[in-house]
């Protein structure tokens, strides 16, 4: 949304005062209809406003801890709940009906939400539905399969990516889920030419398909990604007309759904659908609740949706940990469903042999079973769920391609993302190629790695072409947990320009590294964007950003922004750095939590380094970052 700025997370124990307010309007209302309020409604009102602050999409009073955890006694969680059911303030609508607009408040699966997230959830789950259960019909796929096998030669032996594919050929909704290097990319380039060899087989118009990511960061990195894929499309002779068919650009969400001014509507909903047949969407664990719903309506009848993402990282800032609730109401166990894989089989091979005729119901389902089980690392899942209207629409790519000479990081991502701490200190005391761990350094400015930190930088103020430099500010980064706080990124990045530029530096420094912290359409910049300040031969400061080309802008012109060289994790989010610097802060803090480490490690590509004492690393691996959320019952149809 233009002009609006992202939460980012700070160590905050204690109610808002939108929190507070909420609550005093529910109070001075039940005083003027001469009611005597409940305050054990209000205060888990203010409960439901906090949650949505804090990340999730409602308030669970059986567990109030997740928001406050200061020792306090709270009520008990049945009776806070029967209390809530007979206020009027609170809403019990049907699992499918819209809740009275009168009524702010409603109680659902055991949850309290604001009216307002409770309808996000409801029509979102009813947007995913709407897509999974418009599957393509099935058509005979023996025409594709030349050019599924130049696409994918491994398609035969198990291969996932070729899977994700196949699958995209009979699904209308797909979520392409893997950690970093898992050939997502990759595998939406060749999924693309296969759709668009789809519609020339079946003589219709090639498809119409939008790339989008959350930032305009993720955006471009997605445009590049597919750009490389293409090329070695085009190399391994891929009929050039299905490489000409993919897209060039890759867009922001918001600019794909077309921003009204600074409303929250956009221009393309439900009533006015997006003009595209496919639709794909990187980085899906960072869109949140709001953005997920209406990027859904907006999909239109008969049209894809492909959600490309890695579900441990990080969730959203904002409401909602979207993509891990789809995966989760997808099931972990991503068997091919019997009907799939008898349609699929021009494509993935043949089922066994020993198949039975396919009047033989349950033997054929037997013997089907065999067959469907890939043979990749994945031989031990059991059949998929039936049970779930999402089971059946994801495909988890599991094998890394990403190799990097300098760093070897894939078993250190591999057990922070399990939360195994003493796996990750023992990898990190071990020594593994390109991670050096600085054992309770509180400090990256501290004697010992201050000019190994401060280097490429400093390197970076000598140069005077804005192209040069803005390749070099991608370069590296300080990631911190917080925000706020010593070792928060507000404060180490000050004190990184101090150390760059003394303390008596101009605000915009030769060489200062910028982000911008909001969306703004009018200068073309988005929250997230990385730029850096350079000095012209008159010495005035000009703030310069890629995307679409280099531009220049007068500093005092930019949208909101700050300094870059020390960001939270959550800024981090869809960008990569050749050298990342994870600074945890020197005592625990729930915001630490394992997907914040796993997210902020996989930013490197050839150097990271881990700035953590071991108990603050132990505890953090310990705790996920849990969101409370009914998206995934919903989706199950379990609420
Ligand atoms: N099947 C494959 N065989 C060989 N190399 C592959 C394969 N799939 C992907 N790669 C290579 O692995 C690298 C990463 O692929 P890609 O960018 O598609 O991954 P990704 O999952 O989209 O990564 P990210 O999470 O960073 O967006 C690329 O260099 C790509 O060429």
């Amino acid at each position: 949304m233009s002009g609006r700025r992202r939460y980012e997370p700070a160590e905050r124990e204690g109610l808002r005062a939108v929190d507070r307010a909420f609550a005093d309007v529910l109070r001075r209302q039940d005083r003027a209809r001469g009611a005597d309020p409940d305050e054990r409604v209000l205060q888990a009102a203010m409960l439901a406003s906090f949650a949505v602050g804090e990340g999730h999409a409602a308030f669970d009073p059986a567990r109030p801890q997740l928001l406050i955890d200061d020792g306090r006694e709270w009520p008990d969680a049945e009776a806070w709940r029967a209390a809530l059911a007979s206020s009027l303030w609170v809403d019990a609508p049907q699992a499918e009906a819209a809740a009275d607009p009168a009524m702010p408040l409603v109680l659902e699966g055991g949850l309290l939400y604001l009216r307002r997230y409770r309808e996000y959830e409801r029509r979102l789950a009813a947007g995913l539905l709407r897509l999974a259960q418009s599957d393509s019909a099935r058509s005979d796929l023996s025409p594709l399969t030349r050019t599924f096998v130049a696409l994918f030669p491994q398609a035969r032996s198990g291969d996932l990516q070729a899977r994700a594919a196949a699958l995209a050929l009979v699904r209308k909704l797909l979520f392409v889920t893997g950690g970093p290097g898992t050939g997502k990319t990759t595998t939406v380039a060749r999924l693309l030419a296969l759709l668009v060899a789809q519609a020339h087989v079946a003589g219709v118009e090639t498809p119409r398909i939008a790339l989008a990511a959350p930032t305009g960061r993720a955006a471009d990195r997605m445009a590049q990604s597919l750009a490389r894929a293409v090329a070695s499309m085009r190399a391994a002779g891929i009929d050039p007309v299905l490489c000409d068919a993919l897209p060039g650009e890759a867009r922001t969400l918001h600019r794909l759904l077309g921003p009204i001014g600074d409303r929250p509507r956009f221009r393309h909903d439900r009533d006015n659908p997006l003009p595209y047949d496919v639709v794909v969407v990187d980085e899906a664990s960072m869109v949140d609740l709001p953005l997920m719903c209406k990027l859904v309506e907006a999909v239109p009848d008969g049209a894809r949706l492909i959600l490309l993402g890695d579900r441990d990282q990080l969730p959203s800032v904002e409401a909602g940990d979207v993509l891990a609730a789809i995966v989760d109401a997808a099931g972990e166990d991503d068997a091919l469903a019997a009907a799939d894989a008898a349609a699929l089989a021009p494509l993935l091979g043949a089922p066994s042999r020993r198949a039975p005729p396919a009047n033989d119901g349950e033997a054929a389902q037997r013997q089907m079973s065999l067959f469907e089980r890939p043979a990749s690392a994945d031989s031990a899942e059991a059949a998929a769920p039936a049970s779930s209207p999402l089971s059946g629409h994801r495909v988890q790519l599991r094998q890394g391609y990403r190799q990097s000479q300098a760093l070897e990081l894939a078993p250190l991502a591999e057990a922070a993302r399990l939360g195994d701490g003493e796996r990750v200190l023992a990898l990190l005391q071990g020594g593994l190629r390109g991670v050096a761990y600085h054992v309770g350094a509180t400090d990256p400015l501290a004697t010992f790695t201050r000019e190994t930190l401060l280097a490429p930088w400093r390197e970076l103020a000598t140069l005077a072409d804005p192209a040069v430099a803005l390749e070099h500010a991608a370069r590296q980064r300080v990631l911190c947990a917080l925000r706020d706080g010593a070792q928060g990124a507000a404060r180490l990045n000050a004190r990184i320009e101090e150390a760059l530029a003394g303390a008596q530096r101009e605000t915009y420094f030769h060489g200062r590294l910028l982000l911008i912290a909001e969306n703004s359409y009018r200068h073309g910049l988005f929250n997230g964007d990385i730029g850096v300040c350079l000095r012209d031969a008159d010495g005035a400061a000009v703030a310069w950003f890629g995307g679409a080309g280099v531009r220049g802008f007068h500093p005092a012109t930019l949208p909101a922004h700050t300094g870059a060289f020390a960001v939270t994790v959550h800024k981090a989010q869809g960008s990569e750095f050749d050298t990342v610097w994870l600074q945890m802060p020197s005592a625990d803090t729930r915001v630490a939590s394992r997907e914040l480490i796993y997210t902020a490690i996989t930013r490197a590509r050839s150097a990271l380094h881990v700035c953590a004492d071991e108990s603050v690393l132990r505890a953090a691996l310990s705790r996920h970052a849990a969101r409370v959320s009914g998206l995934a019952a919903r989706l199950r149809r379990e609420m």
